[in-house]
């Protein structure tokens, strides 16, 4: 019976699939595993056939659908494994497959793919402009170094003539993944032995030096990374039906490489675009550093509630070990600092959310007299006073108010900070407290307690952006300073609320510790080319306020449709019209 095997290039499609043609996967997989392998080459359904041209000989199409091929590499030294590569239109199968080439790398025996087509045509050319060019960028690595870390002869002559980081980086899917990341990780200026350890070392199989097998099945084994074999019927069923499983088995090397690098020597950041998987390689550093020790205590935290459920599940879908699982509190800083108070002080005072607050600030301003809109107040004390944990009215008066936009003179700062004493009386007379103002205190009773009892060995934080500078500071006084206390993820261009945030400011350097996420594996490159042609150009403050991030090399690796745009008189239409095309795709099976 003939085994089968899935590579990552077929869940990156498969995912973005609709669901007849998932459906077709699903039946064509099926007979697969029904079939001996003489039954399988004869069967008329499923059409294996080898495709014209190909530089891999081991390429064959299957029939999905209609319209829809299965591309699959096809033992031809005895083995029984076949892998699923891709699920593409019938039009451009043929040509996907025909260029593609399977090899087994020399140095972690893993199977990798190269679009061998591209790169002879890329070569030549480069190679005449490299002779011209100043400097080169592996120049310090002589080939035999190379060698040793699995680049074979068509890589080596390529990256020959490989000048700096963008032209690698536009190699990215074009070379055979585990050699393009030791080139990654050599170009980021990791030495030969630490690139090894990282890259090499983790993939190679322990018997790796006695191991003589080179056949196409041992090669899948071996590449846990990318491939997952699936064994029985029902383990089939299990693995086309659950969405996640893409993201819970393979990580691109870019998440590999920030989620699961051995220590960080203080906080990290990773930043991306919407979709490129920071809460995925969030999850992942939990993942990694809860197997680092046995008792770590991990505090993983997010934006809102429904957030942080969300992030409860998937970390229960990730670990196999509820063990592992007690050892993380999942939930969000504001419910941290609120649990933190009453452990510390013994009770917490009454919370009052966005809208009393401005209830009060109305009623001080009505009480004082001021010229101010009450939003103006709030915002006043939210963005200035707080976050710079201002406590008194000379310090007010000498404070900077970066971005609050309308200017105000010495006498003014008088009547706010007037304003606000009102106002914090106000509130303490009641017994009740902001979540801004809990968080603050949060961090002073942290500064004093056994952290040991009351901290984390490790702090991961998801959706970022918007955190205010007295979320930070309880987070930081949460988890002692040194390696690993901080993981960041987050994307500026998704900021709700204008809080821009100095890092550095508030004791978490990310200096020489900060990543990014490009690959987006929501969206199809078709809508992210015309989403983004909308934003272009557009730089945004990053995450720590040490500078500007923009969209560049943002791409997807799933296709689809070609957006269509349509004008409406009115605003009444274009919502009737959203919601009746919206109907339209939960009708054909899109996920809702
Ligand atoms: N390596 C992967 N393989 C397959 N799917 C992935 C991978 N990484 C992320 N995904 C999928 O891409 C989608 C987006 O991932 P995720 O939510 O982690 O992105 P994000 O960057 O946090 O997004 P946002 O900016 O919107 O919060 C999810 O459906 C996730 O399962």
């Amino acid at each position: 019976m003939p085994q089968l095997a899935f590579a990552n290039s077929f869940w990156e499609s498969f995912d973005a699939l609709e669901k007849p043609v998932k459906a077709g996967v699903r039946k064509a997989m099926k007979r697969f595993q029904q079939l001996s392998i003489a039954d399988l080459y004869a069967d008329k359904g499923l059409h294996l056939e080898s495709v014209v041209n190909a530089r891999d000989p081991r390429m064959r199409t299957i029939r999905v659908t209609d319209f829809w091929r299965g591309v699959v590499l096809a033992p031809d030294d005895g083995t029984d494994t076949f892998l699923l590569l891709n699920v593409v239109p019938h039009d451009e199968a043929y040509g996907w497959a025909a260029k593609r080439l399977y090899t087994v790398n020399s140095a972690t025996h893993a199977l990798e793919v190269r679009n061998v087509v591209a790169i002879e045509q890329l070569t030549p050319a480069l190679e005449q402009a490299a002779a011209e060019a100043p400097s080169l960028l592996f120049a310090a690595h002589s080939d035999t170094v190379l060698r040793d870390l699995g680049i074979d002869d068509q890589v080596l002559r390529a990256a020959r003539t490989i000048i700096d980081q963008p032209q690698l980086n536009a190699f990215a899917s074009l070379l055979p993944e585990d050699q393009f990341e030791v080139l990654q990780y050599l170009a980021e200026g990791f030495s030969p032995e630490e690139v090894y350890q990282q890259v090499v070392a983790e993939r190679r199989p322990a018997d790796a030096s006695a191991d003589a097998d080179r056949s196409l099945e041992r090669a899948i084994i071996n590449t846990t990374t990318r491939i997952t074999l699936v064994s029985s019927a029902d383990e089939l069923t299990d693995v086309l039906s659950q969405p996640f499983a893409a993201w819970r088995v393979f990580l691109h090397p870019s998440q590999r490489r920030v989620a699961y690098r051995p220590s960080y020597n203080g906080p990290a950041q990773v930043t991306g675009g919407p979709g490129t998987g920071k809460t995925v390689v969030a999850l992942h550093r939990v993942k990694h550093l809860l197997s680092r020790s046995p008792s770590s205590r991990i505090l993983l935290t997010t934006y809102t509630t429904a957030l942080a459920a969300a992030l409860r599940e998937s970390l229960a879908l990730l670990l196999d070990d509820d063990k592992q699982l007690a050892r993380v509190d999942v939930t969000t800083v504001n419910a941290f600092a609120y649990r933190t108070v009453r452990e510390l002080a013994g009770r917490v005072p009454k919370m009052i959310g966005d809208a009393d607050e401005r209830q009060v600030w109305r009623r001080v301003i009505k009480r004082l007299d001021l010229p101010w809109t009450e939003q103006f107040l709030h915002q006043e004390y939210r963005h200035v006073v707080l976050a710079q944990r201002i406590a008194s009215r000379g310090e007010y008066l000498q404070a900077p108010r970066r971005g609050r936009g309308t200017a105000i003179g010495p006498r003014q700062r008088e009547q706010v900070w007037d304003a606000v004493e009102a106002f914090t009386a106000e509130l303490r007379h009641g017994g009740v407290s902001t979540h801004l103002q809990l968080c603050a205190e949060a961090t002073r009773l942290l500064g004093g307690s056994d952290l040991r009892r009351h901290g984390f060995d490790h702090v991961i934080v998801d959706e970022a952006q918007d955190l205010h500078p007295a979320q930070w500071r309880v987070l930081r006084a949460a988890v002692l300073d040194g390696p690993d206390d901080l993981f960041i993820t987050g994307d500026p261009h998704q900021r709700i609320y204008d809080s821009k945030v100095s890092l550095g400011s508030l004791g978490i350097s990310v200096a020489g510790r900060s990543g990014r996420l490009r690959i987006n594996y929501r969206s199809t490159a078709e809508i992210l080319t015309w989403s983004t042609g909308l934003l272009d150009g557009s730089l945004v403050e990053d995450l720590g306020g040490q500078g500007n991030e923009s969209l560049s090399g943002y791409r997807s690796l799933l296709h689809g449709r070609r957006p269509r745009t349509a004008g409406f008189p009115s605003e009444q239409a274009e919502v009737t019209a959203v919601v009746e095309r919206v109907r339209e795709w939960l009708g054909q099976g899109a996920a809702g």
